[in-house]
């Protein structure tokens, strides 16, 4: 969003004169741009569009009732009971108030009118509650006019992808429009807001039987008194009831908060990486081994492990390249070195046994490192490209190492050697775009003015999407990875495929630029393209169906004509003037 006014609380927009005076100020992230008008304008309006209105609003209330004649019947009784019900209630109190009057006045208690009044008021009170229940219906009302008109809508612009959609919504069946667990436990529990309702009708049962039994003992003025009391009682218990209610359902959430907020605290305490950061600083990657590790996704319905007894170690510095044929588990490896998953992790949990072995840092149990310095100490770029919405392509690269978000320096630095400046360039806003701003519009159809409308003009702009292309998205997620550099905090770079959309060009020179901030670090790329990353390597490691069958120097896996050999070949193949598997088989 453009924020050159921001502060300026009514800055006129556009240079010409207009009809409309616009305001603009700033809230949070939000600019927010009004035209506002007084309350007799926007009347004066509403009474002028009326008449023109009217048909299709009758149209509106034809199509609605066609689509459940019985639910819109109940919905208009519903509002009609709903209206009575309350004036039904203070007529019936109304009714035992003078009974009693009359019975403490005369001392001779009619029992049988004063007991058929309380009984009438008591199954007001039911009625009112299980009506109040009924909404559910009305929700469900609410749901199948939406569907109606979404249908309407898809058949009179589009083609015949209505029918697939009347046929999913004719899957989807009688739902409402609620979260379902809402649904469910309020069908549980149908009795207990009937009963509550009628618990607050208690007082005044109780005084109207001391009426009939001791009318000597009450007043009018303890009748009111109590009256007014228990309503008061009724009001701050049932407060308590959906505190108590609130609480309950974050208990949870909030122990979970203090569990998460203790572990933070110990492990920093005692955390290896941040001692190693005070002492000596940074200079050293991380250093890996992995110990007989077994590894199966939490849930996962696969029938082989992800990963099969792998026994690594990774230097302190070094490049290492994982390849391997597709699902042979070399992001789930990466995955692991990340911390993302652990073998141990969840050991309670029976699916743990489907995992095991051990994962050693710097020598230490993984586990004894706290998440956060593991995330801080590591900068991951992966296959999917995520900029977030809301942001500027600024702040999306920004984000890597957000005590800079706001340095256009180290941006701008960060995108060029991500290969992302022309991508910037490219743009009217430069790194101020926001591909997919969060527009929203209030109280005035903006979309219904007529052109020349300020805000009509403004809306259009803001909505005109910004297109960039999967590979120009690769460059700016890329850019965010050499941002975090500037923490100087990273000592593991883990690479996976992150070039898939680029072209040639790029994916060089990304790979380049990566390989270039090696400098203290561990650096593991996971890749399909062979060549010059695993020449350069210190060591390859060779996946295939979730085990590491090879692993060395690519001049070494290429003498032993493996796995490793036979996968470089195939692509080397395709390079040579012969592409026969004879004289690709020559090696190197
Ligand atoms: N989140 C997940 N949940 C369950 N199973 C998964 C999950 N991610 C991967 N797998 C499974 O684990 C196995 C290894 O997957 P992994 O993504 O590590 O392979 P890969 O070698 O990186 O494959 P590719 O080259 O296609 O990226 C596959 O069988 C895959 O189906």
């Amino acid at each position: 969003m453009d924020d050159n006014n921001s502060g300026d609380s009514s800055a006129s927009i556009s240079d010409k004169p207009q009809k409309w005076k616009t305001s603009r100020e700033q809230y949070g992230i939000w600019e927010v741009l009004a035209t506002p008008e007084g309350h007799h304008k926007r009347y004066q309006r509403f009474f002028q569009d009326l008449p023109e209105s009217l048909p299709s609003l009758y149209k509106l209330l034809r199509d609605i009732f066609s689509v459940s004649p019985k639910l819109v019947v109940f919905f208009l009784l519903y509002q009609l009971w709903a209206g009575c019900q309350e004036a039904a209630k203070l007529h019936l109190s109304g009714q035992v108030l003078r009974m009693i009057e009359q019975c403490l006045r005369e001392g001779v208690p009619d029992y049988g009118a004063l007991c058929y009044l309380l009984v009438l008021r008591l199954v007001v009170t039911a009625l009112a509650s299980i009506g109040y229940r009924s909404m559910d219906l009305l929700d469900r009302l609410q749901y199948q006019v939406a569907s109606h008109f979404q249908l309407r809508i898809m058949k009179a612009s589009t083609d015949d992808s209505s029918v697939e959609y009347q046929n999913a919504s004719n899957r989807l069946g009688d739902v409402v429009v609620k979260p379902v667990h809402s649904v469910f436990s309020a069908n549980k529990t149908p009795y207990l807001p009937t009963l509550l309702a009628l618990l607050g009708e208690l007082p005044t049962v109780y005084c109207a039987m001391l009426a009939l039994l001791s009318p000597k003992s009450i007043s009018f003025a303890s009748i009111t008194i109590l009256q007014q009391s228990s309503s008061l009682l009724a009001r701050h218990v049932s407060s308590v009831f959906s505190s108590i209610e609130r609480v309950k359902r974050n208990l949870q959430s909030i122990h979970e908060m203090y569990q998460l907020d203790a572990h933070g605290s110990d492990d920093e305490l005692t955390d290896p990486l941040a001692t190693e950061n005070t002492q000596v600083g940074i200079g050293r990657g991380m250093q890996f081994e992995l110990r007989n590790v077994s590894f199966a996704y939490p849930g996962s319905q696969a029938t082989r492990h992800a990963l099969r007894n792998i026994n690594l170690s990774i230097n302190s510095g070094q490049f290492v390249v994982i390849v391997g044929s597709n699902g042979s588990g070399k992001s789930t490896l990466i995955k692991l070195l990340l911390r993302l998953y652990s073998p141990s992790k969840g050991s309670d949990k029976p699916e743990s046994q489907n995992t095991s072995g051990e994962i050693l840092i710097d020598n230490k149990p993984a586990s004894s490192y706290s998440e956060s310095s593991l995330r801080q100490s590591t900068a991951a770029l992966s296959q999917e490209n995520i900029v977030y919405r809301g942001f500027s392509l600024g702040e999306n690269i920004g984000l890597g190492f957000s005590p800079l978000i706001s340095d256009e320096q180290a941006i701008d630095l960060a995108a060029e050697k991500a290969g992302a400046t022309e991508v910037l360039k490219r743009m009217k806003d430069g790194a101020n775009t926001i591909l997919d701003p969060l527009v929203e519009y209030h109280h005035f159809n903006v979309t219904k003015q007529s052109d020349d409308h300020p805000l009509r003009k403004i809306l259009e702009e803001w909505r005109r999407p910004v297109e960039v292309s999967g590979g120009e998205k690769q460059r700016i997620v890329a850019g965010r990875t050499f941002m975090k550099f500037n923490s100087g905090k990273v000592k593991f770079l883990a690479v996976d495929e992150p070039t898939s959309a680029l072209d040639a060009e790029g994916e060089e020179f990304l790979l380049h630029n990566l390989l270039k901030e090696r400098e203290g670090k561990t650096v593991v790329f996971v890749t399909h393209k062979f060549g010059n990353l695993t020449k350069q390597a210190d060591l390859i490691v060779c996946m295939k169906e979730g085990a590491m069958v090879e692993s060395g120097t690519h001049a070494e896996l290429m003498k032993k004509c493996g796995e490793y050999s036979k996968l470089y070949n195939i692509q080397a193949r395709a390079f040579r003037d012969d592409p026969t598997p004879a004289a690709a088989s020559e090696g190197s």
